[in-house]
């Protein structure tokens, strides 16, 4: 009788029975931890861990664990521990007051294939890190980053945007593709000295790749958990084709870094790129030692190139999609620079003290727009205690972002557009602690500075000269994300209306 049951079984049914017997020998088998780690959602099978429970975009559904388990919870995924921190307070506490045990970058699983992936700023950890951060940032101030001669080139970038935009002629477009381009044209005049026309082909098909990296490096996150998936004859994640992008991303920057190198001059110091080679050479002169060297100096280029242009890019879209429901928003933005500004010049960042309603707005489009809804993961150097748990060494850290964004607790409201809550009864700026969307603590946004330069530059500019309009005023674009690192808004069209009151003999402030 049992055997005949045990024969008429199907394939299905002796799969369960396999993995049933494997789960239970697993729980029989595996090792007890008695420290206190933080809760999770549920069981984690051999193998896969808790994989089999996120979702495609899991911000939800991280909300959802965060009121069932509290601000602290832990998922198994493969052989890692991944904890989440949620919400403003135990962010601050675990990436600022904590920072010396939460400031490293786990090992990535690209490392089997680009063994220099851990150079540069982004990847990178201990004391390589903190040396291309302190340089990389010194050069970013000595070029301008919150300075004027920086206002300058991100002015002649928005004045060509302006014209591109023009050319539309208020007709229904995708803004986009354009937006990247002249956003990037502005890292382009930092880091290699030169910008590139908007027709130029190599500079378009860069713009396509970068696109595609932040596209596929979140289909194939799971990777990173499993990374024997590199060697598998199948490419259930698209593992293959992220590894090609990449190698097209790299082969675009390391042919202009060498370009750049090659015609080094050291009485020019026009890019990035030649006042890292000279701090270099400084240091290994001088017989110090030094992390500096031609492989971080590749690496962090590629990582100025794609931290900086699709962020900043997609802010400002986010701010068109957010105004087009709320026009009346964009007539006060329209109202304050008539005031403060006119429209026979463009704005300069002088007139930024003035333009508090935009500055609030800004805000308040990095708040809702949640640009990197889960910063980058970060890792626990040592074994160390949060809130009453044990975060274990070698723990992926997710910063969770989003919860400090649209915490009810903190914003009341956090699902509506409202600008206002920036402002005070007089309205003059509140800037409020919890609104952290270039994250916190040791490794917070390094881009901070220009992308705030960039913002308040690019809208003034464009809410000056023109009036955004739906391309069907009764079928407004829908006020969804795509999820990724980064979060752009769905491709949507608009119509870029100049103003009819508007001056056409603008005066350049140079
Ligand atoms: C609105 C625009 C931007 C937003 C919302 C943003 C947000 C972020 C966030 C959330 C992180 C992760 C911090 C962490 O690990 O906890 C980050 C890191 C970084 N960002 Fe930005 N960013 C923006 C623009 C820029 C720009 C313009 C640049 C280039 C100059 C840039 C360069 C970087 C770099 C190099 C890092 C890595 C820092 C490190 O690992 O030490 N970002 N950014």
């Amino acid at each position: 009788m049992l055997l005949e049951t045990v024969l008429s079984l199907s394939a299905t049914s002796w799969l369960l029975v396999i993995v049933g017997v494997v789960t239970l020998i697993y729980f029989l088998t595996s090792e007890r931890d008695n420290r206190k780690l933080p809760p999770s959602p549920g069981l984690a099978l051999p193998i896969v861990g808790h994989l089999f429970l996120v979702e495609r975009n899991p911000i939800q559904q991280l909300q959802k664990w965060r009121e069932r388990l509290g601000d602290i919870f832990m998922l198994r995924m493969g052989s890692t521990n991944m904890v989440f921190l949620n919400g403003h307070d135990v962010l601050k506490e675990a990436l600022v007051k904590k920072a010396d045990v939460f400031s490293d970058r786990p090992p990535s699983a690209l490392r089997h294939v680009f063994p220099d992936v851990h150079n540069g700023v982004i990847a990178a950890s201990g004391p390589n890190w903190k040396e291309q951060r302190t340089t990389s940032l010194a050069i970013l101030r000595e070029f301008g980053m919150g300075k004027n001669i920086l206002a300058d080139k991100i002015a002649e970038e928005v004045d060509v945007y302006v014209n591109e935009l023009l050319k539309h002629k208020g007709q229904p477009t995708e803004l986009r593709k354009i937006t990247n381009m002249s956003v990037s044209n502005v890292i382009c005049a930092i880091i290699f000295g030169r910008r590139y026309e908007l027709n130029d082909k190599r500079f378009a098909k860069m713009m396509d790749i970068f696109n595609e990296l932040v596209k596929t490096s979140a289909s194939t996150s799971a990777f990173q958990f499993f990374p024997f998936l590199l060697y598998s004859p199948i490419d259930f994640v698209g593992v293959q084709q992220l590894i090609a992008i990449i190698k097209e991303s790299r082969d675009f920057t390391e042919s202009i870094v060498k370009e750049r190198l090659e015609g080094f001059d050291p009485e020019v110091m026009d890019s990035f790129v030649a006042a890292y080679r000279r701090d270099m050479e400084k240091k290994q002169d001088s017989g110090v030692h030094t992390y500096l060297d031609e492989k971080n100096l590749t690496r962090v280029i590629a990582n100025l190139f794609v931290a900086g242009t699709e962020t900043t890019a997609s802010t400002i879209l986010w701010c068109y999609l957010f105004l087009l429901h709320h026009p009346d928003v964009q007539e006060k933005i329209y109202k304050e620079i008539c005031e403060h500004i006119g429209t026979h010049r463009v704005p300069t960042m002088q007139d930024k003290p003035k333009l508090k309603y935009l500055q609030a707005v800004i805000y308040e489009t990095l708040r809702l727009a949640n640009i990197v809804p889960l910063s980058l993961t970060h890792m626990v150097t040592e074994d160390t205690e949060l809130r009453g748990y044990v975060i274990p060494k070698g723990a992926i850290v997710v910063p969770n972002l989003y919860s400090a964004l649209m915490d009810e607790k903190v914003w009341g409201d956090p699902q509506n557009f409202r600008p206002e809550r920036f402002l005070d009864s007089q309205g003059n700026i509140v800037k409020k602690e919890e609104l952290i969307p270039f994250s916190l603590g040791r490794r917070v946004c390094l881009g901070e500075a220009l992308a705030q330069m960039e913002l308040i530059l690019y809208l003034s500019t464009m809410f000056q000269r023109f009036e955004f309009l739906p391309a069907d005023p009764s079928n407004l674009p829908p006020i969804n994300g795509v999820f990724g690192v980064t979060m752009p808004p769905e491709a949507f069209q608009i119509r870029c209306v100049e103003r009819k009151q508007f001056n056409n003999n603008v005066i350049r402030n140079d």
